[in-house]
């Protein structure tokens, strides 16, 4: 797991680190961390230098210097570069410099250009090898001013590889919005602890490969406000196949999903739930879903319902709501499934039907919320733009108000339950953005409560496979091949034995 801590936290935890230290000792040890990455690139060649030599010598560096904090340790990390032979030059954008670490490039041979000195800043970037974005860090609020913005857009579409220090300049760090111009990084060498910003869409893509350099601060640093699993995390959270399982011991969920008119959903709700392991999945709809629900799961045990539950036999978890509509006999039988004692899930239109029925959601046990940003609007009387523009405040917000575990789905899936970190999702990609794919995992977390997985585990773990389910698919059988294409649900549901695999290994 990667834990990532607000602004506020990481100050907090500086400052008392800070006091046990030598002045500008902490700036030193975030500035020698930076140094190694970037020269560990320029050794690489992925910064652009071939040849003999250790690929630093002769490096052409740039430093997009801000006023803060962020440009000392940008100068002092060039100044490191300096002395190993880089020709480093920094750009000064700031309404004032850090003067130790300005003082320290230059003597190591590094040159300073002001930000309105001509073309020279551009020429600069344009010949460079690699550049430092240290115009802004966590001191960073609001969209980028001049001439930080024109300089973001510069080092963005330069050749060089663009290393952030700390955090993308323009980037928000507490939940990783971007007003406007921001810096797109190659590279983001962070401090102490990761910050949200960097996991959450826009501020992940504008990072790219994060790398986090440890500065001391752990001891220091209060419970995380965000966490992002990785493939250890999800192995243990996915119920296991064991020796002496049986079909019974590993969970029966039941789907109630589909309609007379709405049958796809269903077919895709409970390929994800047999898919995920369930050992046997019980499927109650109408006439017509569940003949073809037999049809393209066999394996699956059906049973007509028409206003109550009561013939269907015993489940561990429910998953409800893919295409079961929004009328009276849609209410009347989720609320018998919510009037249970057993983990439920609410996708889609059972979400729907929770907007007029909050009072439905007044129980104990465990309860999980798969909402898109529409549909969470409805459910928060907001709009799906604001959502989307602010994802983890309100996945935060709806896991309160909701009294539910909270899966936000999107571009970044988040999943909040009270009092708890918001949990991240690595993986996904945006071919899933298509027709279904929701249903694939709301039954894929549905085969996990009935395994027994806590509704936290259950989601973050199913928003992974099903992330990386879609990536598998769209890759095809080309492993390493950026090559992507469209895929669609039925797709995501063929993929996910792949995605299990690679948890394995
Ligand atoms: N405090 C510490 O102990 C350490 C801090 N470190 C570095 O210090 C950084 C934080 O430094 P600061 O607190 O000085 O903050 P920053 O360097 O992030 O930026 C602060 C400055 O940027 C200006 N500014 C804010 N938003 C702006 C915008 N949208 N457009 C243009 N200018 C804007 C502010 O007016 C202020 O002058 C961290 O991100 C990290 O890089 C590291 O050296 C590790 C230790
Ligand atoms: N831009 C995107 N990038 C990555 N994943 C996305 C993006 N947009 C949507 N998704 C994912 O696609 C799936 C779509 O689900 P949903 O909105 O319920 O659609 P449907 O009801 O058609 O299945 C979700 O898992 C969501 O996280
Ligand atoms: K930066």
């Amino acid at each position: 797991m990667r834990y990532a801590h607000e602004v506020e936290k990481v100050r907090a935890a500086e400052r008392a680190l800070m006091a046990r230290l030598p002045e500008g000792a902490l700036m030193r040890r975030a500035a020698a961390g930076l140094a190694s990455v970037c020269a560990g690139l320029l050794r690489s060649g992925r910064a652009g230098v071939t040849g003999p030599g250790d690929g630093v010598y002769g490096a052409e560096v740039v430093l997009l210097v801000g006023s803060g904090d962020n440009g000392g340790d940008a100068l002092y990390a060039g100044e490191r570069l300096a002395r190993r032979g880089a020709r480093v030059t920094a750009i000064l954008a700031g309404s004032k410099t850090h003067e130790g670490g300005l003082a320290a490039l230059r003597s190591a041979g590094g040159r300073a250009v002001e930000a309105g000195d001509g073309d020279r800043p551009v020429r600069a970037i344009e010949a460079a090898d690699l550049i430092i974005d240290g115009m802004l860090g966590i001191g960073g609020r609001g969209g980028l001013r001049e001439p930080y913005a024109t300089l973001a857009g510069h080092a963005s579409c330069a050749i060089a590889t663009l290393v952030a220090c700390d955090l993308p300049s323009g980037v928000d760090a507490d939940t990783g919005v971007v007003s406007g111009a921001a810096v797109h990084a190659d590279v983001t060498v962070t401090f102490g602890t990761y910050k949200p910003g960097l996991f959450v869409d826009p501020g992940a893509e504008h990072a790219g490969v994060v790398e986090l350099v440890d500065i001391g601060l752990g001891p220091y640093l209060s419970d995380p406000d965000a966490c992002l699993p990785q493939a250890a995390d999800v192995d243990l959270w996915t119920p296991q196949a064991q020796r002496e399982s049986n079909k019974y011991r590993r969970g029966v969920p039941g789907v109630l999903a589909g309609s007379e008119t709405f049958t796809g959903a269903a077919v895709l709700s409970v390929g994800g739930a047999v898919r995920g392991g369930a050992g046997m999945v019980r499927f109650a709809s109408a006439r017509h879903s569940v003949e073809l629900v037999r049809h393209h799961w066999p394996e699956a045990v059906t049973s007509v319902v028409e206003d109550s539950l009561s013939g269907v036999g015993r489940v561990n978890a429910w998953v409800a709501g893919p295409g079961m509509g929004t009328d009276e006999r849609a209410e009347t039988l989720l609320g018998e499934v919510l009037a249970t004692d057993l983990p439920v899930l609410v996708d889609a239109d059972g979400l729907t039907v929770l907007t007029r029925r909050r009072d439905l959601l007044g129980r104990s046990a465990p309860t999980v919320l798969t909402p898109h940003a529409g549909e969470l609007a409805r459910l928060l009387g907001t709009d799906a733009d604001q959502v989307e523009a602010r994802r983890l405040e309100h996945v935060r917000r709806a896991a309160e108000e909701l009294n539910a575990t909270v899966l936000l789905k999107g571009s970044t899936t988040v999943i909040a339950e009270a009092d708890r970190p918001v949990r991240v999702n690595p993986t996904g990609t945006p071919r899933l953005a298509t027709a279904g794919s929701g249903d694939v995992l709301s039954g894929l977390i549905g085969a996990f409560l009935a395994g027994g997985a806590a509704a936290i585990d259950a989601a973050a773990a199913g928003a992974y496979l099903h992330g990386l389910a879609g990536r598998l698919a769209a890759a095809g059988p080309e492993p390493g091949s950026d090559a992507e294409a469209p895929i669609s649900a039925q797709d995501v549901v063929d993929a996910l034995p792949a995605a299990f695999r690679t948890l394995a290994g």
